[in-house]
Formats: C-alpha cells, structure tokens, sequence
C-alpha cells in the first residue's frame, strides 16, 4: 500500500469526521487485510463470549441492552490480522498529528450479533473511565441484505438519527463521547471488528472530562 495515498485518504476521513463527528468509509481495507480479518474472525468464533456493559469491575451482562457476543484481540498475540493492526497504527498517527489528540492505544474486539441481537442507544465512553476517543467500526457481513436489520443508527445532535447498513467491508469511525448510537435489531448473525482508539492516561482523561 503506498503510504502516501492512504495518508491522503486518512486526511479526507479525518476532515469529515472532524465536521460531522462521524464518517463511514465504504471498502476500507485492502483485499487481503479484510480477507485476513475475516478469515480470522471465523476461526474464533467458537471462543466468543456474552459481551457486559460497563468498565473494568462494573462490567455486567444485561441481553435487553446488548445482545452480541465478542472476543478481545491484542496486537502482540494476533498476529494473524497484523496488517490491520498496521492501518490502525496509521490512524493514531493521522490523528495525532493532524488533529491534536494524544492517542496512544486502542481496544478492539470481533463481535457477532445472534439473531435477534441488538444493542440500545448509547455512548461508547463509560461513566468510569472516559478515554474512548474514536469508535472505529469494520463490518464483515457478505450478501447483507434490506431486512436482514442489524443497522448502526447514529443520532445527530437535534436527536434526528439515520442507518448505516452494516456492509461488508464497510468503516464507521465516530467520536465516542459526543455520537448517540444503537445496533437495531439483527434477523442474521452479524459480523463486525470493533475498536477505540484511546487517549491515555486515562486517569487524566477522567479528570479532565
Ligand atoms: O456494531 C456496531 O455497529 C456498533 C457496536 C457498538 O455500538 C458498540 O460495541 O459499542
Ligand atoms: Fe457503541
């Protein structure tokens, strides 16, 4: 990938996540990254678990909030999908550099969505623990299809809200203390990558906001 072209393209992204707060990128990643991620994503799906709500010791399951299932990732152990860990490095850069966030780490999980599975509307910054700068979305649902569900609503600010289909290939990036969102309702298994880049130390973090 020529790193030139893909710093024009984070610097495109970056602007109009700067306007709106949010920005969905249609075929993010190459090929073989996507083909990577989800080939690896299949491989666990046998080792996801019920996802909670809530931060650190006040994680908790509650299926009428979400209903999805994940696993974490780490850089170091997964390997596997090491050139998406690439594009998110490039990310934090962009963004450090061109917008003035000190983001110095990021969380990342798959997500599956059983049928009828949702998530109700939220923020991505917990109460405890507010350093959850960017939620950064890659969606690996092939053949999705209207009716299927399992759209992202994003709400704007006067409260009026859109869908995002959740398509394969498909990048949502949004700021994650300031964009209401909800996963309705999925008819199918629903596939995703999801992550958060972060600002650290989060303690700091906490005390400022
Ligand atoms: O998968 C999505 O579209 C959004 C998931 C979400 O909101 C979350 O995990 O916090
Ligand atoms: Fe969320």
């Amino acid at each position: 990938m020529n790193t030139e072209i893909q710093i024009e393209k984070w610097l495109s992204w970056v602007d109009e996540l700067s306007c709106n707060d949010y920005v969905v990128i249609d075929n993010f990643l190459d090929t073989s990254t996507y083909l990577e991620v989800r080939e690896f994503f299949l491989s666990k799906l046998n080792y996801f678990a019920q996802a909670g709500i809530g931060a650190l010791d006040k994680n908790a399951v509650h299926t009428e909030i979400r209903g999805d299932y994940t696993f974490w990732l780490t850089k170091e152990r997964d390997t596997e999908i090491a050139a998406f860990w690439e594009v998110v490095d490039q990310a934090i850069q962009v963004f450090n550099r061109y917008c003035f966030l000190s983001l110095s780490g990021y969380e990342f999980h798959f997500a599956n969505y059983p049928p009828g599975g949702h998530y109700t509307k939220h923020l991505d910054q917990f109460k405890n623990r507010n350093n959850r700068t960017i939620s950064f979305i890659v969606y690996l649902n092939e053949g999705w299809q209207k009716g299927d569900g399992g759209e992202l609503e994003i709400f704007k600010p006067d409260n009026s809200s859109f869908l995002v289909e959740p398509l394969a290939g498909r990048c949502v990036l949004f700021k994650s203390d300031v964009v209401p969102h909800a996963v309705l309702k999925s008819y199918k298994d629903r596939y995703s990558l999801t992550g958060w880049l972060l600002q650290t130390p989060f303690k700091l973090g906490q005390f400022l906001g």
